[in-house]
């Protein structure tokens, strides 16, 4: 009879994982440990990929940026307290850069949590995620776990892309019930990040503006890289002539040599334009607020899908709200043909400071001095890379990162992942893992040997999974430089590293391929031999310990205060 037929029953555990399949996630980047080792098992039992990591950090980092890739979260799984703080810095560096992620971590017993009764890992982890997320939530009872992963799912997503937390304590992931009772919980969201369309008086208003523009340019950022529009922002640029700056991760939205591109001609373009338009850029440190570098005549046009950002720094007299490529659709449906051309003396001024600073970088990577500096060794690494434009480059670093943004140029689109809105160091191997792990391309990491450190444990994961990574690190020995002394004792100089280190046997010890380059042919070979293996590889370039400047290009932002420098 009914009564006595066993009633199929189903779990927390299982229960997140039914959720997140149903809502296309496919890959969860994390650390197993209590209470959350048995849902990693189960995801992977159910063909959702995991990727297991040595620190959270870069699970979380590797979430982000597949988020970016994706345009849907990426996933990162983490157990309680520690495990979930070690995971906080990546998902509020997702936050600050926009790209859309879920942290999903275990907590523990809410009564012990609660009375603060000494719990294994306690800690009341909804509260201290709050300040460093988009949103954060949790969930305290099994049947609300469907309605939370399709919450934090769509919060990431939707508007501007973003951090969130999804805390499910142990005794949430361990309850039970009817399997019908707990499928009814579960739903697949639908249009989880909605188009949000300009209204045609603000496509109008910003028609004008550029119309009217004697020396107009636009800023691409990592927006308008993220938005996947990519023949929309082409068509945009080349149908009105209008010069255009790439921020970093939006090199190669447009291929850097294209002739509209003003990014070696970044000052002057900034210094004289009179109207520009910001397509998924932030007028934040970056770009100076606005301010500092800039004709302080300009007026700003600015595309954001957050109302809020419009006069966070400088008065927007053209503000275009709602999501790039419905703005560009309006944009292009509202102009007139012909109403917006850049003039061509402008773009010619443009063109001839273009010429004479591409001409003087030549030389400067012509130079082949010895020891080895970043201009020789990352002039190797781009032209190696550009033989294989699929290739990601992930890149970190002070030098390393401000001298390879200049000397590696892009072609394609979200193929150069680095540092980003906020110079977090240790973006590295999370982000060369997702690179890998999402795509199947091959991926360069240029790394500084200080950036390196952050994440180069995950050097193993790396070898585990056997990925197309090459790790190229900038070993000048130290963080920004490896030749500075310390006159008091013999202990090391607060920002010296090791220039001797031998980090090409690091991959060693875990099955990887590992070189040491101290010319830039040595470079050219051996990138071009581990690329050609398809497999893991790290190759350690020795650089000049006294190449380079502290902070890089951003050295200004260290406060003056009395120095002690020596
Ligand atoms: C998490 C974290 N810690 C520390 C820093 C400070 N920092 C650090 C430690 C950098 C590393 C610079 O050394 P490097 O070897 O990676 O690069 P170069 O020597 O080529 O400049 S760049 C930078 O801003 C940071 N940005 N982020
Ligand atoms: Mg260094």
């Amino acid at each position: 009879a009914a009564a006595d037929v066993p009633t199929e029953l189903t779990d927390g555990y299982h229960l997140v994982v039914d959720a997140l399949r149903m809502n296309d996630v496919d890959t969860i980047y994390g650390v197993v440990g209590i209470p959350i080792t048995d849902l990693a098992r189960l995801a992977q039992a159910q063909g959702i990929r995991y990727i297991g990591f040595r620190h959270e950090s870069n699970a979380g980092h590797a979430a982000a940026i597949a988020g970016y890739l994706n345009k849907k979260p990426g996933v990162a799984l983490t157990v309680s307290a520690p495990g979930f703080l070690n995971g906080l810095v990546a998902l509020a560096n997702a936050t600050t850069n926009c790209f859309p992620m879920v942290q999903i971590s275990g907590s523990s017993e809410r009564h012990l949590v609660d009375l603060k009764q000494g719990d294994y890992e306690e800690m009341d982890q909804l509260a201290a995620a709050q300040p460093f997320v988009k949103a954060a939530y949790r969930v305290s009872r099994v049947e609300d776990i469907g309605r939370g992963i399709a919450r934090a799912l769509r919060t990431a997503i939707s508007g501007r892309p973003g951090g969130v937390y999804l805390d499910i304590p142990a005794a949430v992931l361990g309850a039970i019930l009817p399997k019908a009772e707990g499928d009814r919980t579960l739903s697949r969201l639908v249009d989880p990040a909605p188009r949000q369309l300009p209204a045609p008086e603000a496509v109008d208003r910003a028609i004008e503006l550029l119309a009217s523009a004697e020396r107009p340019l636009v800023v691409l950022g990592k927006g308008a890289a993220y938005a996947q529009a990519d023949a929309k922002v082409r068509q945009f640029i080349e149908s009105t002539g209008i010069p255009y700056v790439p921020m970093s991760m939006a090199k190669g939205l447009l291929p850097d040599d294209h002739p509209q591109s003003a990014a070696t001609a970044r000052s002057l373009a900034l210094k004289k334009a009179d109207v520009v338009m910001l397509i998924g850029a932030r007028l934040n440190w970056l770009l100076g607020h606005g301010q500092t570098g800039w004709n302080p005549d300009a007026e700003f046009v600015q595309i954001d899908i957050d109302p809020k950002e419009m006069d966070s720094n400088q008065p927007i007299a053209a503000p275009l709200v709602g999501d790039i490529e419905s703005v560009l659709d309006a944009l292009a449906e509202r102009t007139k043909p012909g109403q917006i051309t850049a003039p061509s003396a402008w773009r010619e001024e443009l063109g001839a400071r273009s010429a004479q600073n591409v001409a003087k970088m030549a030389k400067r990577l012509e130079a082949d001095p010895h020891p080895m500096q970043f201009m020789g060794a990352l002039k190797a690494v781009r032209d190696v890379v550009r033989a294989h434009p699929e290739t990601y480059i992930v890149n970190e670093g002070a030098n390393a990162l401000d001298i390879a943004r200049n000397v590696i140029d892009m072609h394609v689109p979200r193929h150069r992942l680095d540092s980003g809105t906020w110079g977090v160091m240790g973006i590295g191997m999370g982000y060369a893992i997702a690179a890998a792990v999402e795509s199947g391309a091959p991926v360069v990491a240029v790394e500084g040997d200080s950036a390196f450190g952050f994440s180069g444990i995950e050097i193993e994961t790396i070898c585990r999974y056997k990925l197309p990574v090459v790790t190229v690190i900038m070993n000048n020995g130290g963080v920004y430089r490896g030749d500075d002394t310390n006159p008091y004792d013999d202990a090391p100089a607060p920002t010296t590293l090791m220039s001797a280190a031998r980090h090409d046997l690091l991959i060693e010890a875990f099955g990887g391929k590992g070189y040491r380059a101290t010319t830039p042919a040595e470079v050219t070979a051996a990138l071009t031999e581990a690329l050609a293996s398809g497999g893991p590889a790290l190759i350690d370039c020795v650089i000049d310990p006294s190449a380079g400047t502290e902070s890089g290009h951003i050295s200004h932002l260290n406060p003056k205060g009395i120095t002690v420098g020596n």
